[in-house]
C-alpha cells in the first residue's frame, strides 16, 4: 500500500463531487432533461417489462404443471413476445437518445473548455504541462461523456429492472426474499472498499497519463536535438517509465475494481442456494400455501435480479474515477485569468506617445525577483533598442509590455495611461511582434503570415511576404503545409515569416526581439531596411544581442541582471566607456577576428 494510500482516505462521494455533479448537471445536462424524462420514462417501461415478463412466466406454467390448455400457452408466449418486442424498441431508442445529448453535453463543455483555456494568462501555461491539458480536452471530457451518457442511462435502467422485479419477488414471497437479501451487507461493505481504493488510485493514474502525455509530446517535438545527441535510448527509457508507471496503476485500479464480481458471483451463489433450499422447503412443507411454479418464478426472478445488480455494482464502482475525471476537467474550467480587462477599461489611447516604465517590479517566481524599480522611457516615434548580457530581463520588458504579464509593482503607461487601464485586446493590436520563439502553424507559409490578419487581402499578403523576403519561398512551396511547429522550414524562414507577419500587422508599436539573428547578413541588410520604412515614425523597440545592428537607434538601453545600468545613444554610450562599451569592442574584435 502506498504511503497517499494509508495516510489519505478519501471520501466516497465528497462535498466537492456533489458540487461538481451540481455543476454538470446545471451547465450541461439540465436543458436536455426533457429528453431525459423521455428516457428515464422508456426505462421504466423496460423494468414493467420484466416484471410482466415474470408475471406471465408463473402463469405459463401453471398452464404446463395444472391447465394444459395450449391455447392459454399459446397466448402466453404471444404477450411475452409481444414484451420483449416492445423492450427491444426501447432498447434502441435509450441509448439513441442518451448518445445524443452526452455528446452533444460533452461538445458544449469542450468549447467552454477551448474557449476558457485560450483566455488564461500565460503563465498557466509555463506551469501546466500540455500533457495534462490534452488530456482534460480529449480522453477526460470524452470518459465524462460515456459516463453521463450510455454509462448513467444503463444504471438507471438496471436500477429500475432491480427496484421493480424486487418489488414484485417481494409482494411474492417476502420471506425468500428477506432471506435473499442477508448478503447484501458483505456486497455493500465489498462496494466501499473498492471505491475508496479506485478513488485514490485514480487521482494518481490521471496525473501519470498526463505526465505520460507530455513526455510524447516532448520527445517528438524534440526529435532533432535527441537524434543529434544520440539519445534514443535515453528517451525510450523516460518513456518507458512512465509506460511502466500506468501499467501498474491501471493494474492497480482495474484489478481492484475486478473485485465486485466475483464478490456478487459468490453472494448469487449463497442466494440461489438460500432461495432453492427454502423455496424447496416451502413447496414442500404443507404449512407454507407456496407451488413450484411460484418457487421456479422467484428463482428466475432472482437470477433476472442478480445480472443488472452486478453491471449496478459495476458501475458504482467505477462512480470514484469519474469523479475524479469530472474534478480535473472542473479545475481546469476553475482556473482564473488574472490579465482581464478592468472595469471601464478603455479601447482609445495615444499609440504614438511614449512608454514610461515606473518603479517596475516583477519576478517570475517569490524566490527570484527579476525586476526591482525599474525605469525606463521609450519615447514615442523613436527607435529604442534594449541591450545586455543573456538572462539580464530584455525579452521580459517586453512581454511586460504586452502585458503577457502584469508588474508586481510600480506600473507602466504608455501616453500617460495606464496599460492595465485599456482593454487587453486594444492594447496588444496596438503591437507588432516579432518574438525569439516564433509559433508557426502546420499551415502553407501564406496562411502562417496572414493568420495576424485575416481579414487581409492576397495583395497585402504579399507585399508583407516580399519586404520579408519570404515570397520567393511562398511560389517556390505553393500551399504545402510546413509541418509540425514549422518542422519543414529552416531557423531563418520561420523568422521571416515572422517578420512578414509585422509587415501584415503594420501596428502603431513595434518590437523586435531578435527579429534577424537567424539570417545571414545580406538578407539581414535587405529587410533591414524594409524594416526600416516599417518603423519609420513609429515607436519601435528592439532588444538585439548584435550590438552593431542597433548602433542607429535613437537611444539604447543597457540592462544587467534586471537593472538599467546605462542609457544613451550609440556615441555616448562608447564615450562613456562602461559596460555597452567593453560589449561593443569584445564583439568588434570577435567579428574582426572571423573576418
Ligand atoms: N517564463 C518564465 N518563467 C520563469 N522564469 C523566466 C521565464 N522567462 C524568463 N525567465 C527568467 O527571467 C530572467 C530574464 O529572462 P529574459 O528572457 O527576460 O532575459 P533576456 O535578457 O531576454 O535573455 P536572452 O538574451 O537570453 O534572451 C532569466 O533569468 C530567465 O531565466
Amino acid at each position: 500500500m502506498s504511503k497517499t494510500e494509508k495516510s489519505e482516505r478519501i471520501p466516497l462521494y465528497s462535498e466537492r463531487d456533489r458540487d461538481n455533479l451540481r455543476w454538470l448537471w446545471s451547465r450541461y445536462l439540465r436543458k436536455k432533461a426533457p429528453w431525459l424524462l423521455v428516457v428515464l420514462g422508456m426505462i421504466l417501461v423496460q423494468g414493467v417489462v420484466y416484471q410482466q415478463f415474470l408475471s406471465m412466466t408463473e402463469s405459463g406454467l401453471r398452464v404446463i404443471f395444472e391447465s394444459g390448455s395450449v391455447a392459454d400457452l399459446v397466448q402466453v408466449c404471444i404477450v411475452v413476445f409481444v414484451l420483449f418486442a416492445v423492450r427491444g424498441l426501447m432498447s434502441y431508442l435509450v441509448p439513441r437518445i442518451t448518445i445524443w445529448a452526452s455528446n452533444d453535453a460533452i461538445f458544449h463543455m469542450r468549447r467552454d473548455l477551448i474557449d476558457h483555456m485560450m483566455r488564461l494568462d500565460l503563465a498557466y501555461f509555463e506551469r501546466t504541462k500540455s500533457g495534462e491539458i490534452i488530456q482534460r480536452l480529449v480522453t477526460q471530457t470524452q470518459a465524462l461523456g460515456v459516463f453521463v451518457g450510455q454509462a448513467t442511462a444503463n444504471a438507471v435502467r438496471d436500477a429500475v429492472t432491480v427496484i421493480i422485479v424486487s418489488g414484485y419477488l417481494i409482494w411474492k414471497n417476502p420471506i425468500l426474499f428477506a432471506t435473499a437479501v442477508v448478503v447484501l451487507p458483505f456486497i455493500i461493505w465489498v462496494m466501499n472498499y473498492v471505491s475508496n481504493r479506485v478513488k485514490i488510485v485514480q487521482g494518481e493514474a490521471e496525473t501519470a497519463l498526463g505526465e505520460y502525455m507530455n513526455d510524447i509530446d516532448e520527445a517528438v517535438f524534440g526529435m532533432r536535438t535527441v537524434k543529434i545527441a544520440s539519445q534514443e535510448e535515453v528517451e525510450t527509457s523516460r518513456l518507458m517509465g512512465g509506460t511502466s508507471a500506468l501499467r501498474d496503476l491501471m493494474n492497480r485500479v482495474q484489478i481492484t475494481q475486478a473485485l465486485t464480481m466475483p464478490s456478487i458471483d459468490l453472494s448469487s451463489a449463497f442466494v440461489y442456494v438460500l432461495v432453492i433450499g427454502g423455496g424447496g422447503y416451502m413447496v414442500i412443507s404443507p404449512e407454507f400455501d407456496v407451488d413450484g411454479a411460484s418457487i421456479i418464478t422467484f428463482l428466475l426472478g432472482m437470477v433476472m435480479v442478480f445480472d443488472p445488480a452486478r453491471l449496478l455494482a459495476m458501475f458504482i464502482g467505477s462512480l470514484p474515477s469519474h469523479f475524479v475525471i469530472l474534478d480535473r476537467v472542473r479545475r481546469l474550467h476553475d482556473e482564473t485569468p488574472s490579465i482581464t480587462d478592468k472595469e471601464g477599461a478603455v479601447a482609445e489611447f495615444d499609440t504614438g506617445g511614449d512608454i514610461v516604465l515606473e518603479d517596475v517590479h516583477f519576478s517570475y517566481s517569490e524566490d527570484q525577483p527579476l525586476f526591482h524599480g525599474l525605469d525606463m522611457t521609450f519615447k514615442g516615434g523613436e527607435v529604442s533598442a534594449i541591450v545586455g548580457s543573456t538572462g539580464s530581463g530584455k525579452t521580459t520588458v517586453l512581454s511586460l509590455l504586452t502585458r503577457l504579464y502584469d508588474t508586481k509593482g510600480g506600473r507602466i503607461t504608455i501616453g500617460g495611461q495606464p496599460i492595465d487601464e485599456l482593454q487587453v485586446k486594444a492594447l496588444r493590436s496596438a503591437y507588432s511582434v516579432v518574438a525569439q520563439d516564433i509559433v508557426i502553424f502546420n499551415n502553407s507559409i501564406w496562411e502562417n503570415i496572414r493568420y495576424v490578419r485575416p481579414d487581409a487581402t492576397d495583395e497585402e499578403v504579399w507585399q508583407a511576404a516580399e519586404k520579408a523576403e519570404i515570397a520567393d519561398v511562398i511560389r517556390r512551396r505553393g500551399g504545402a503545409a510546413v509541418g509540425p511547429k514549422g518542422a519543414q522550414l529552416s531557423g531563418g524562414q520561420k523568422q521571416r515569416i515572422a517578420i512578414a507577419r509585422a509587415f501584415l500587422t503594420d501596428a502603431p508599436i513595434i518590437l523586435l526581439d531578435e527579429a534577424t539573428s537567424a539570417l545571414d547578413q545580406a538578407t539581414e541588410a535587405r529587410i533591414k531596411s524594409a524594416l526600416d520604412r516599417l518603423t519609420k515614425g513609429k515607436t519601435c523597440i528592439v532588444v538585439a544581442h548584435r550590438l552593431s545592428s542597433i548602433a542607429d537607434a535613437d537611444r539604447i538601453f543597457v540592462l544587467e541582471a534586471g537593472q538599467l545600468v546605462e542609457e544613451g545613444t550609440h556615441e555616448t554610450l562608447l564615450k562613456q566607456n562602461r559596460l555597452y562599451a567593453q560589449l561593443y569592442s569584445a564583439q568588434k574584435q570577435g567579428y574582426d577576428k572571423d573576418r
